[in-house]
């Protein structure tokens, strides 16, 4: 598969991750990503990477083959509207990466250029995202290199459109809820004689090490936790209080919340 160059449009939290996952992965040279943005300061690693910085989006758009647009749901239309007429159907993939903007109505603004919606999460940087991909009018050779380039930045998987938002909570928000499940295990270990370096390592190692007996054991988690909870032991008193306290029901309820969220706005 040759190589394409790739014009990033918003290079802010997800954009900059989504270039440093390609850099790493060798999956594309610095030279061949072009990433967009008005105010550049917040680029400079990634310039001094070797990639591409630019304000001009008309600039970035006609000189790259895969076009991701990672700008906020709220400018996105308005961005690509007035960059309408730098897009070619003939040469450009345009990808977008935007919570809640649907594929047709991404279409409407740019006629004539099928859009892939992909939903990845800022652990793109270091090719660990899972990647939720949809499309209605691509081309089958445009997804297959699409999902081989994100399939370079961790594990991808294609799902219905309707279901894009569940994707984005499940997903993109669920980095932050892993993140602060870890974070309140450091405090505990600290509260129980950890430093917190220690209990950092501790803690995060520990929930990758859970993630992957079910990634590659592909086991149900019950199955897992009831190696660990000796009758009587220690593990069980934890765990039921902290299901006492709301535990499995508050992470439901918080899943649920941005989902609504997102479907209300
Ligand atoms: N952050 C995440 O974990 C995830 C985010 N998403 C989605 O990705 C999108 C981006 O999110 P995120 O990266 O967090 O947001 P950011 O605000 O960090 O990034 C958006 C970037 O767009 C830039 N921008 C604004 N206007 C323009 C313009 N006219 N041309 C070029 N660049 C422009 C902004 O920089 P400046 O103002 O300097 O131009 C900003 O850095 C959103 O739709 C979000 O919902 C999806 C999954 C995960
Ligand atoms: O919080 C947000 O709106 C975005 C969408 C997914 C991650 N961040």
């Amino acid at each position: 598969m040759s190589a394409k160059k790739i014009a990033i449009i918003g290079g802010g939290n997800l954009g900059s991750a989504i270039a440093q996952g390609l850099l790493k992965s060798g999956f594309s040279k610095a030279g061949d990503i072009t990433v967009t943005k008005r105010n550049t300061s917040t680029l400079k690693e990634l310039r001094e990477a070797g990639v591409r910085i630019e304000t001009d989006n008309d600039i970035a758009i006609r000189e790259a083959e895969i076009i991701v647009v990672a700008l906020k749901p709220y400018n996105v239309r308005e961005v690509l509207q007035e960059f309408r007429g730098s897009f070619d159907p003939a040469k450009h993939i345009l990808i977008s990466v935007v919570t809640g903007v649907s594929i047709d109505d991404l279409e409407h603004v740019v006629p004539g250029m099928p859009v892939v919606r992909a939903m990845p999460n800022t652990a793109i940087a270091i090719q660990e995202s899972i990647t939720c991909i949809a499309h209605k009018h691509a081309t089958e050779e445009q997804i297959r290199y699409i999902k081989t380039m994100f399939d370079q930045l961790g594990a991808t998987v294609s799902i219905d459109e309707k279901l894009m938002d569940a994707a984005t909570v499940l997903g993109a928000c669920g980095i932050a809820y892993a993140l602060r499940y870890i974070r309140a295990n450091i405090q505990g270990g600290i509260e129980i004689g950890f430093d917190v370096r220690t209990a950092s390592l501790i803690a995060a190692q520990t929930v990758k090490g859970a993630a992957e007996l079910l990634i590659r054991e592909n086991r149900h988690p019950e199955e897992e936790i009831d190696k660990v909870t000796t009758p009587k032991g220690c593990t069980i008193a934890g765990l039921n209080e902290m299901e006492h306290q709301g535990f499995s029901s508050s992470l439901i309820k918080g899943i649920t919340a941005s989902y609504n969220k997102i479907v209300k706005d």
